[in-house]
């Protein structure tokens, strides 16, 4: 009974199992399955006949044998005549009888399959467009702070274990369970104490495997945390990998690895302890030797003591003996729907995040003037990210942000192209609160630059050309001059048909982040938002990207957050955050004056102190 042991493949479970194992689709499951719940009973029907049909050789085996035992008159099926013309009639009937049941069988698994396997591409094609489309809805601030690895653990690993519930498990607990439902059904019929023996077994079976299974979804979960923390170390470490090489050792990353691992191998030896009885125990029940010398020997003892015949005892052996190989289906089919209820519930969950609120009748904003008004934010509900923030953002202008770490400076850039809305107040753009523009409107208004540069697995043209799809070369090519990039690109095997991977191999941090301002530059946006655009370089590209973002921000309106106080001296204005207030509020020359956060934050930096 492999169910039960630890041999399972686990990683292929979802975030956790389920505590309570219900067999068939219930809850998230069930209501993510209704379009194509008359498929899904068409397949259950055809999988259970299939299954009863697949019972009928072994059943005319038995028949046979009784028959040839002289046995005809008490055939179950009553269709013996006992005499022996009539005996071989209905052996050969019944050798027809299991032949076409056979066939059948087969007909209707297949059928069965592919009646669960359309359902299934139906309702996986459906899922993913859904969630598609909801990723398109859901703030972006949600994938900021969820990470990708869930979208990717719920738009692949959850839709496979959905697959395996559709198109495997739920035809396989059914097949399972009408096959024992009809082989024991036959042989009530043939003698019902021996009948209820072969049942007692079986339930001996169930009982042992429920006792394992008690204690498997703690094993399952605890293995499923450990996996966890070993592939987000794992990622975490190949994201680093300069870092951890350029310091010989893996350091607390690799310490993380270590004890995920050494979680995992202690959680496997705790299952295989905590199990080795329950399992051995199933096992041995399961053994068909354990089955058969049970029917054996309480069939014998029947015998013996005149309550039933030899001829009745072969039924149980043929397919009595039988039965216990469908529980295996059973229990991994009823594992596989276990899998897809958590997975269903990880699915739903994604699609149960609130969308963007959208306007009924968007308004256009007239100009690019930025206001926010009064402007309160919270992550939590409890704490404040931000607090009473008002400030005017006026056209061709650069309003920097400065603070400490955790002040709020990136929530502060992340509510202007709606990441997340604000808790109270407003943000205008153009005398519209931003939430009652259209969504393509105000995001197309915006020219985003973040540290973290997004190059896609394209040439560096069809790059450039993402901030205006459609534009001709030579705009390209005066965008990525204005961004001091096009030399750069020229310099390139094969220029600005180029391709470059996701990670814009080829190109230094400076050289990325100037073609993404390219791309900012081409599409027009009237609105820049800089986040941290000038950490991490050196000083000869940081100058390179400071006059590309000059470029950028000619004529625009500009907020950008700076730890370098010294790039953002002519900025003509500068809001101090700290806490999530607005503590102070001026030039460089006045907040110089006023000798307060940011006098000392510039005194710092220009004594070599860090930011
Ligand atoms: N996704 C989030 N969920 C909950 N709290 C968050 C989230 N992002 C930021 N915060 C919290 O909001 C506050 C402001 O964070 P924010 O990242 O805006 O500060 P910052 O000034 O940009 O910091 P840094 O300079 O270190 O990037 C901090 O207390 C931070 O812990």
């Amino acid at each position: 009974m492999t169910a039960l042991s630890p041999s399972q493949d686990p990683a292929a479970v979802p975030d956790a199992l389920p505590a309570r194992p219900r067999l068939l689709p219930s809850g998230p499951l069930a209501r993510l399955l209704r379009p194509v719940r008359g498929h899904l009973m068409t397949c259950a029907l055809l999988s259970a006949l299939g299954a009863a049909a697949g019972v009928v050789p072994y059943l005319a085996v038995a028949e046979i044998a009784r028959l040839a035992l002289g046995d005809g008159g008490a055939s179950a099926a009553g269709s013996g005549s006992g005499s022996g013309s009539g005996s071989a009639d209905t052996i050969r009937l019944w050798a027809w009888t299991g032949t076409a049941g056979a066939c059948l069988r087969l007909v209707l698994v297949l059928a069965s399959s592919r009646v669960g396997h359309y359902a299934d591409a139906e309702i996986l094609h459906r899922l993913r467009v859904r969630m598609v489309h909801h990723l398109g809805v859901v703030p972006l601030g949600w994938f900021r702070a969820s990470g990708s690895g869930l979208v990717k653990r719920r738009m692949t690993n959850d839709l496979e274990e959905m697959h395996q519930v559709i198109a495997h498990a739920l035809g396989e607990v059914i097949g399972a369970a009408t096959a024992i439902t009809v082989g024991l059904g036959y042989l009530l019929l043939v003698d019902w104490r021996m009948a209820l023996v072969t049942a007692g077994v079986l339930a001996g079976m169930a009982v042992a495997y429920r006792v394992a299974m008690r204690s498997m979804t703690e094993h399952v979960n605890r293995l499923l945390a450990a996996e966890r923390r070993i592939s987000a170390a794992a990622v975490e470490y190949a994201d680093g990998i300069a870092v951890v090489k350029a310091y010989g050792t893996g350091g607390r990353v690799l310490e993380r690895f270590d004890e995920g691992v050494c979680e995992h191998t202690a959680a496997m030896r705790a299952w295989v302890r905590q199990t080795r009885y329950s399992s051995a125990a199933s096992r041995l029940l399961a053994a068909e030797m354990t089955v058969l010398a049970v029917v054996m020997a309480a069939g014998l003892a029947f015998v013996r003591a005149d309550l039933m015949t030899m001829a009745d005892l072969l039924p149980f052996l043929v397919v009595g003996v039988g039965l216990p190989t469908s529980i295996t289906p059973a229990i991994q089919g009823a594992q596989g729907v276990r899998k897809g209820r958590a997975a269903a519930a990880g699915i739903e969950d994604l699609l149960a995040r609130p969308p963007l609120p959208r306007p009924d009748r968007p308004l256009t904003p007239q100009g690019h003037r930025v206001e926010l008004d009064r402007v309160t934010f919270s992550y939590d509900g409890v704490t404040h990210a931000l607090e009473d923030i008002s400030t005017v953002l006026e056209p061709g202008t650069v309003t920097a942000v400065v603070g400490p770490s955790g002040a709020g400076k990136s929530t502060l850039a992340g509510l202007l192209p709606r990441f997340h809305d604000v808790t109270s107040g407003t943000i205008q753009l153009g005398g519209a609160d931003i939430r009652a523009l259209d969504t393509t409107t105000l995001l197309s208004s915006m020219a985003l630059v973040f540290q973290d540069v997004v190059l896609l697995h394209d040439t560096v043209r069809e790059n450039i050309r993402l901030g205006r799809p459609g534009a001709g070369e030579e705009e390209v090519r005066k965008a990525a001059e204005a961004a001091h990039v096009h030399d750069v690109i020229e310099a390139l095997p094969q220029g600005y048909d180029t391709v470059l991977d996701s990670g814009g191999a080829g190109l230094s941090g400076g050289e990325r982040q100037r073609l993404t301002i390219a791309r900012c530059i081409l599409s027009g946006a009237p609105v820049v938002v800089l986040d941290e655009a000038t950490a991490s370089l050196d000083p000869d590209s940081e100058t390179a990207v400071q006059r590309a973002l000059a470029e950028l921000a000619a004529g625009r309106t500009v907020l950008v957050i700076a730890h370098r106080l010294r790039t953002i001296r002519r900025a003509d204005q500068i809001l101090v955050l700290d806490g999530g207030r607005l503590a102070e509020r001026g030039t460089h020359t006045d907040l110089l004056a006023h000798d307060g956060l940011y006098a000392r934050m510039w005194h710092a930096q220009q004594n070599g102190a860090p930011a």
